[in-house]
Order: C-alpha cells, then sequence, then structure tokens
C-alpha cells in the first residue's frame, strides 16, 4: 500500500470476543483516506463485526482503533455516528414518503431537512426530487438502496461503511450503485470500505482491499492483489474454493 496516503481508520492489534468466541484476532491495519477499500472474505470471517467496532457498536476487548488519528473511546457516540456511516444490504425503511426516510437521522436530533438539500442527496443517488413525496415501501429494491445510501449522506459522514449493499439486487442497479458510490468518493472524498463476496466487483471498485479469514486479516494492498495473491489460503479462495 502507498505509505503516503493517509490512515482515516486505523487498527492497533484489536481483539474482539463474544460468548466466549475468538471472533477477531490481532486485527491491525488502515483503511485509508479518501479511498474505496473493499473487505472480502469467506462467509464468518468476521468481516461485519469489524464493522459494528467502527461504528462503536462492539467494544474490542484489547488494541486500539483510531478514527481520522482519534482514539475511537474519545468520540461520543453521536459524533461517531455522524463520522462513520454504514449502510446495509437490508436498507431498512419506516412507514412513509421517502422524505421522512431521508430525514430520519435528523429526525432523531429532533430537526427537519431543508429542501435543498434533500434534493441534493437525491440527485447524488440517480433519483430527481420528484420522489420525496412517493412512499418508501412503492420504491423498487435498487431505488431502496439508493435512498438508504442518500439517508446515511444526510450527516456528511467521513467514513462510509457499506455492508453487501448490491447482493440482493439485479446487474442493472447493482451496476447503478457502484457508479454512485464512486461519483460519492470524489465528489465528497468520503472513505468508503465495502463488504462484498463478488471479486469482480472488489476489483473494478476497490483501490484497496483487506482479505479476511477466521477472523483474521490474511491480505491487504491495492486491489490488484486479488490477481494474484500471495497467500496460499487467499489463492484458493480467489479461486472459488473457500466459502
Ligand atoms: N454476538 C456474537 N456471539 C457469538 N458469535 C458471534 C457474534 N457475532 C458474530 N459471531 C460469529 O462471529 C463470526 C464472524 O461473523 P461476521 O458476521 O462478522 O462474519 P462475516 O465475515 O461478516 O460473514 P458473512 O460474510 O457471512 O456476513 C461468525 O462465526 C459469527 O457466527
Amino acid at each position: 500500500m502507498n505509505t503516503t496516503t493517509k490512515p482515516e481508520v486505523e487498527f492497533r492489534d484489536v481483539n474482539y470476543s463474544a460468548d466466549d468466541l475468538h471472533i477477531l484476532k490481532s486485527i491491525t491495519g488502515t483503511f485509508p483516506k479518501g479511498k474505496i477499500t473493499t473487505l472480502v472474505g469467506p462467509s464468518g470471517a468476521g468481516k461485519s463485526t469489524l464493522f459494528k467496532l467502527c461504528n462503536g457498536l462492539r467494544s474490542p476487548q484489547s488494541g486500539e482503533i483510531l478514527i481520522r488519528n482519534h482514539s475511537i473511546n474519545d468520540y461520543d457516540p453521536v459524533e461517531l455516528r455522524r463520522t462513520v456511516g454504514i449502510a446495509l444490504q437490508s436498507a431498512t425503511m419506516i412507514k412513509g414518503s421517502v422524505l421522512e426516510n431521508l430525514e430520519l437521522p435528523l429526525t432523531l436530533q429532533g430537526k427537519h431537512i431543508e429542501r435543498g438539500f434533500a434534493e441534493e442527496l437525491l440527485y447524488d443517488v440517480g433519483l430527481d426530487g420528484s420522489f420525496l413525496q412517493r412512499n418508501a415501501k412503492d420504491l423498487s429494491g435498487g431505488q431502496r438502496q439508493k435512498l438508504s445510501i442518500a439517508r446515511t449522506l444526510v450527516n456528511q459522514p467521513k467514513i462510509l461503511l457499506l455492508d453487501e449493499i448490491t447482493s440482493s439486487l439485479d446487474r442493472v442497479s447493482q451496476h447503478d450503485i457502484e457508479e454512485l458510490i464512486e461519483k460519492i468518493n470524489e465528489k465528497y472524498g468520503t472513505t468508503m470500505v465495502w463488504i462484498t463476496h463478488n471479486l469482480e466487483q472488489a476489483l473494478k471498485i476497490g483501490h484497496y482491499t483487506w482479505v479476511m479469514m477466521n477472523g483474521e486479516v490474511i491480505e491487504t494492498g491495492e486491489s490488484s492483489l486479488l490477481h494474484a495473491p500471495k497467500d496460499e489460503r487467499v489463492q484458493q479462495f480467489v479461486k472459488g474454493e473457500l466459502g
């Protein structure tokens, strides 16, 4: 990895256990600032758990996590949630309009969204302003995912965690989402970390890649590492011989 790239998130020997299970083992590494890092690995490798550590939903038993050069422990929970946004495969919506769903992060703070900002966010994800009054439950899967991404942008996060956001979408919607993530990354300089099972997507979208297995980080570097991994287990994984 290019050593001149600044880390936006840094893990120093991080260990996490739950129910006597050692889920994350001595995680050390960085997600570089302003770049898209893809996180790949077999099912159960610990990828989603790593995300939960990044946004404070879980705390490690040992080690240190730095977010923008500050210990995660120094952030108050609201500030951390604003700094680190997360979008999930499920793109869960509340009952109501697109507008009500979009402004949810502000409603929770007792505020409303300004119309112009709402329209800009929809524009960023390829939806026009006429969507605002539509019922969120009538959106297609791809549109719902776009709205979910727009909603994470309301707080203007510096870091965006994307957990399998295209896995349940058809190829066209998948491609749409990939393009808009690249666009958002360029427009706002948002640091992105994207968990994906799709290695083709990881190669296409990621500037960097982390490969995780059994709670460990096995290989990291520029995404092209997936063409010629050094580690034998990663070689097997990219050939589809592991989960
Ligand atoms: N609270 C918990 N208690 C016990 N085990 C847990 C808990 N949370 C996660 N695990 C286990 O930790 C391991 C890692 O889970 P995690 O969801 O992070 O993997 P993943 O790499 O995201 O998998 P997938 O690609 O299938 O989503 C799994 O074996 C899971 O069952």
